[in-house]
């Protein structure tokens, strides 16, 4: 029987799938489709990794473990709505609402004291950050914008805010010690076993990772951060900021860095509160203080302690005397050093440069902002793209091309695998890594508090992209770019590969080329404003950096991206969307009972999706479904029907209405299904003829609080009632 999984995960998004799922399972149950969930939001995924803590009723399956096997099968048809990457704060709530809910889970422990919580803390670690997405990519990443999606920002543009070549918005990364500058890298000529080994000054030595199995033609790269650089660079910037009146914001990727990035923040949150750490430093110290869960955090554990009124009125007049912050809530007072996941580069970058370069001072208002990003082998793509709107102005939705992005990602390509690879170093010395026969391949000088980390990349992996990146420019005849740095260690190895597997494809008149990422962005932005179009061609940072990049400043949001995960042993991952889990919706769900969401991105993955379920068993009646779903939502995109961002508007319930509307009128009117036909006949009928009451019946749902009982565990009855609040509606639905 065909099986497509539909994953249940956090926040907006699992609001949506309470309204979305029960029409796609009624349409698709038709044709046999088995249309099956698989929870991985963060709740399930604790409580999946707990079994022993709960009582038999209360165990659940490890369904992302599960998930993660099926993607390597070739049965595997699985569609993954965006979910919540956690940052050690958010994963603390988490647990706090399990536990309130008779979940007899342990706390987290920030401290482990014996060998029992540091099991605990392994669990936990486990399910911190970006979790979920590397362990379902067993394939390379295809994303880009429907035709559809592009001609309706064309028809109705996005606000795009002005660009003055006055603007004193810029971008400041380290010029040295930083993780670009220490890069070395080699293609092992041999598959073998690896160990990584800190030797200290005073001669011993500490086994930082043990017994990693590599294969023949697989790269490695390993470099480090060095932490006095760092120090230095985050004092001069502070100080920059402040001479200059414009924000400082530091931009990182706590949630998928999850090892590095949180220790740069915390960083950062020490250098900002340098005076106030130097002062209380022991005392943060002995009550468990770290900086690198954010200011929030910290601020909360001084509620507990004796003096904390008196460290609260330091911090406070340090903010009175630092750089102005960029705020991510100016009417909550919440700073861009508060949480380490508010700011989250793929999405803040592109956001500040849609709004003039601009982010929000803590009056709420719009001011220029100096944009930190330490490690400076991806920032340039950043500053030169302010560079080009402070030159050219700002982008135009209407008349500008659009940008694809095939990406390296499989199997933990490059930097998003190498979080078991990373180390806070805790003395000076070298760090080595050393194979199976006691070579040294790569070899470094290090000081403690320096971050040194190893990435990988396989062949396999490599060969497909480069495939991909060719069917892609064959399918389309857009040049496609590769964007890799010939003076970058990494690069320089992954450029010696895409010019061995290049010729195994016919690449006869197309245009690809290899540019530095600071080229490729000045080549791309460039026919961009032109109006046309340009493939880039990434590995795993710049994959995720492009497609919020280019998606945002084109089409508004990358929730309305395609994006497709061929899977190396045949299946089909389907990503919703580009973008995350928007917390902001459900803020505004709970308060006003208005869900903003566009479900764009999952009636985008359903189709292709569906089409390939149609494509492996043959189906016609699949087709048909996957065929009418792509003329429903041309239609859903040509007549406006996206949720409003307001009030006693159409949110993604009465977007749900439109776009299943739609879909049966279009397998109503089709002929190739007779037997399809006649069963949305009626169900096109029924819906047209209610069409008033039902939209009545769902924006009278609106306008009120709506109490779901949690955040990270929900209330399912409430949830699903208030998702579907339309009886009329629900009634067709369910007699499908
Ligand atoms: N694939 C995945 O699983 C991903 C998960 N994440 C996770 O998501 C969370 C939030 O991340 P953040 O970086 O803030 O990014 P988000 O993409 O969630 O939010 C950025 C803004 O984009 C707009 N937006 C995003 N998606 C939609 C949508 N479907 N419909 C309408 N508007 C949308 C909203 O803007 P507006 O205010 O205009 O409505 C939103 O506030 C984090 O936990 C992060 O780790 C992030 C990226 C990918
Ligand atoms: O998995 C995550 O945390 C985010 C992934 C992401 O941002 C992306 O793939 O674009
Ligand atoms: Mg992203």
């Amino acid at each position: 029987m065909p099986k497509i999984i539909y994953t249940k995960t956090d926040e907006a998004p699992a609001l949506a799938t309470q309204s979305f799922l029960p029409i796609v399972q009624a349409f698709t149950n038709t044709t046999g489709i088995k249309m099956e969930t698989k929870d991985i939001s963060l709740a399930a995924r604790i409580l999946a990794v707990f079994p022993d803590f709960l009582t038999k009723e209360q165990q659940i399956e490890d369904a992302l473990a599960e998930l993660g096997e099926l993607a390597k099968n070739p049965e595997a048809n699985i569609i993954k709505l965006p979910n919540i990457s956690a940052s050690i704060p958010q994963l603390k709530e988490a647990i706090e609402e399990l536990q309130s809910k008779g979940y007899a889970i342990p706390s987290y422990p920030d401290d482990p004291k014996d060998a029992k919580e540091k099991e605990i803390k392994g669990r936990y670690d486990k399910i911190k950050g970006s979790a979920v997405n590397p362990v379902l990519r067993e394939g390379n990443s295809d994303r880009r914008a429907p035709k559809a999606v592009k001609n309706y920002a064309k028809a109705n543009p996005h606000s795009m805010g002005a660009w003055s070549p006055d603007s004193k918005s810029q971008v400041a990364t380290m010029a040295s010690g930083d993780f670009k500058a220490n890069e070395k890298s080699i293609t092992l000529e041999k598959a073998t076993n690896i160990s990584v080994v800190l030797t200290k000054e005073d001669g011993s030595k500490e086994v930082l990772k043990e017994n990693l199995a590599l294969l023949q033609g697989e790269i490695i790269d390993a470099t480090v951060m060095s932490n006095k650089a760092l120090l230095a660079f985050l004092q001069e910037q502070m100080k920059e900021a402040k001479a200059a009146g414009v924000l400082f914001s530091l931009h990182m990727k706590a949630t998928m860095m999850k090892v590095s990035d949180p220790i740069i923040f915390g960083h950062a949150v020490e250098v900002f509160f340098a005076d106030v750490f130097k002062k209380y430093g022991k005392v943060f110290e002995e009550n468990g203080i770290s900086p690198n869960n954010g200011l929030e955090s910290l601020l909360n554990k001084l509620d507990k302690i004796s003096n904390g009124a008196e460290i609260k009125a330091e911090i406070e007049k340090t903010i009175e005397n630092g750089p102005a912050l960029a705020m991510v809530n100016s009417d909550k007072g919440i700073t861009n050093l508060h949480v380490p996941s508010d700011v989250i580069i793929d999405a803040s970058m592109p956001a500040m440069i849609r709004n003039s370069g601009k982010m929000w001072n803590k009056e709420g208002k719009a001011q220029d902002t100096l944009a930190v990003i330490p490690d400076s082998s991806y920032a340039e793509i950043y500053s030169a793209t302010i560079d080009f709107c402070k030159k050219h102005g700002a982008f135009d939705p209407t008349t500008m091309g659009t940008v694809p992005n095939v990406g390296l990602m499989a199997q933990k390509a490059e930097e998003y695998g190498s979080h078991d690879k990373t180390f806070e170093i805790t003395s000076n010395g070298k760090v080595q890594v050393i194979d199976a026969d006691g070579s040294i391949l790569i070899e470094h000088n290090v000081e403690a508090g320096d971050i040194w980390r190893m990435c990988q990349v396989k062949d396999a992996p490599i060969q497909d992209w480069v495939k991909l990146a060719v069917s892609r420019a064959r399918a389309t005849g857009t040049p496609a770019v590769f964007w890799l740095d010939e003076e970058r260690a990494h690069d320089i190895e992954l450029i010696k590969k895409v010019n061995t597997y290049l010729p195994n494809h016919d690449t006869s008149g197309l245009e690809i080329l290899i540019l530095s990422p600071l080229k490729a962005t000045e080549y791309t932005l460039s026919r961009l404003k032109d109006g046309k179009d340009t493939i880039s061609v990434s590995g795993n940072v710049l994959r995720d950096y492009l497609t919020d990049l280019f998606p945002i400043l084109e089409v508004g949001t990358s929730a309305k991206m395609l994006s497709i995960v061929p899977l190396m042993n045949g299946g089909g991952l389907f990503e919703t969307g580009a973008g995350g889990s928007a917390p902001k919706h459900v803020e505004q769900f709970t308060t006003e009972g208005h869900l903003r969401w566009d479900s764009l991105g999952e009636f985008l993955a359903l189709e292709v999706s569906l089409e390939h379920e149609a494509e492996k068993t043959g189906n016609k009646d699949i087709l048909v479904l996957a065929e009418t779903l792509g003329d429903a939502t041309e239609k859903f995109l040509l007549n406006d029907k996206s949720p409003s961002r307001k009030v006693n508007e159409l949110d993604n319930r009465g977007s749900h209405f439109y776009l299943t509307l739609y879909w049966a009128e279009a397998l109503a009117n089709q002929t190739k299904s007779p037997m399809l036909q006649t069963k949305f006949k009626e169900v096109y009928n029924a819906l047209k003829e209610n069409t008033d009451k039902i939209l009545e019946e769902l924006i009278n749902a609106q306008g009120s609080n709506v109490n779901i009982e949690g955040y990270y565990l929900p209330n399912p009855t409430i949830l699903a009632e208030a998702m579907r609040p339309s009886k009329t509606f629900n009634g067709i639905i369910n007699n499908i």
